[in-house]
């Protein structure tokens, strides 16, 4: 449904230094700085997948989207989505599609949600009847009966949400890009868009690529994830995959018959390994992988241990890690 190859863009920014005199110069002559956002992404997406584009903050995704949206131009490479060319923005793809960003909306903020979503229903060419059943179906998902006759400047942030959900879907497109749909949002209304979209994914078998700085949403939706920093693809691939290839570390929790700070202290730990606060007051230990085993057999030797496990680090961490240190 997705393929992309090699795909670039980079933005030309005008630089000004501050003051009068620079302002001015700028107006006669210019100057300009490349900014390269995307630096040859290559992925390819099945119909049906929810696949979560997730890196740290200015690492590029958003800028994918809006170039498989067909709202940007890119620099250089290929992209085909359903079958088109993105940006050539022909109306066929325009109605295949739709993009839905948590932080823009695209309800008309003086008249009712239902006003909009009539409006947009006419600009896709969507029979009368076919919106009726559109609307009925997402607002009985969605709860949200009593948000339709509502100004829509009036709506919560979450109420929005919904209705931005409903309105980018009113022409049931095959591909939905939702970039950070949850901004903002608190967990119950967060777990709410989340069943939403999962649902809608099995219902219509909707193609969904996420991005969201939220991991509960990439977790809950999308078994595969896509990690882009600094405009490249780090790692794609399955989610629960991402700990084992990207992290060095395990955790090797494990409680004590008896405790004691003696014993715990005159074990000996290979090169880096970390005390690390464990879940009910068990002993945690962070080792680099490849020191896992011997680690364990020193602590079975010395301590009287009751119960042991090996884990990865939670995934939040590992992210943590992956965006903080900028490489692998
Ligand atoms: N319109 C623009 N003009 C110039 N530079 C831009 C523009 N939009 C984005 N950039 C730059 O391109 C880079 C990638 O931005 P992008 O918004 O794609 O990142 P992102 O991964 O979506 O980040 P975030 O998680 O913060 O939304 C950043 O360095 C950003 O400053």
């Amino acid at each position: 449904m997705i393929e992309v190859q090699n795909l670039t863009k980079t933005y030309r920014v005008p630089v000004r230094q501050a003051g009068l005199k620079s302002a001015l110069g700028s107006l006669f002559k210019p100057t300009y700085e490349e900014v390269p956002a995307v630096r040859g992404v290559s992925f390819s997406v099945q119909a049906g997948e929810m696949v979560g584009l997730i890196g740290p903050n200015g690492a590029g995704k958003t800028t994918t989207l809006k170039m498989l949206a067909g709202l940007l131009y890119p620099s250089g490479g290929s992209a085909r989505v359903a079958d088109f060319i993105p940006w050539e923005r022909k109306p066929a793809y325009l109605r295949r599609i739709s993009m839905v960003l948590g932080n823009k909306s695209q309800l008309q903020w003086d008249i009712p949600p239902l006003d909009t979503f009539r409006v947009l229903g006419e600009i896709y060419s969507v029979p009368r009847a076919e919106q009726d059943q559109v609307i009925d179906e997402l607002v009985e998902l969605l709860e949200m009966q009593d948000l339709l006759r509502k100004p829509a400047r009036n709506l919560s942030l979450g109420e929005r949400m919904k209705c931005e959900l409903v309105a980018g879907l009113i022409h049931r497109p095959q591909v939905l890009f939702l970039d950070e749909p949850t901004l903002g949002l608190d967990v119950s209304m967060q777990a709410r868009l989340r069943a939403f979209v999962r649902r809608y994914n099995q219902l219509h078998g909707c193609t969904v690529m996420l991005t969201s700085h939220y991991m509960g949403d990439v977790s809950a939706l999308c078994p595969r994830v896509i990690l882009i920093h600094h405009g490249v693809v780090l790692y794609d691939g399955a989610l629960n995959g991402l700990a084992q290839r990207l992290s060095p570390f395990k955790l090797i929790q494990f409680s004590l018959a008896q405790t004691s700070a003696e014993a715990l202290a005159a074990v000996r730990l290979p090169d880096g390994a970390e005390w690390q606060e464990g879940a009910d007051e068990r002993q945690c230990l962070r080792v680099r992988r490849e020191y896992a085993t011997e680690t364990i057999a020193a602590l079975l030797n010395a301590l009287p241990v009751a119960d042991l496990g090996v884990e990865d680090p939670p995934i939040e961490a590992v992210i943590d890690q992956i965006y903080q240190e900028g490489s692998l």
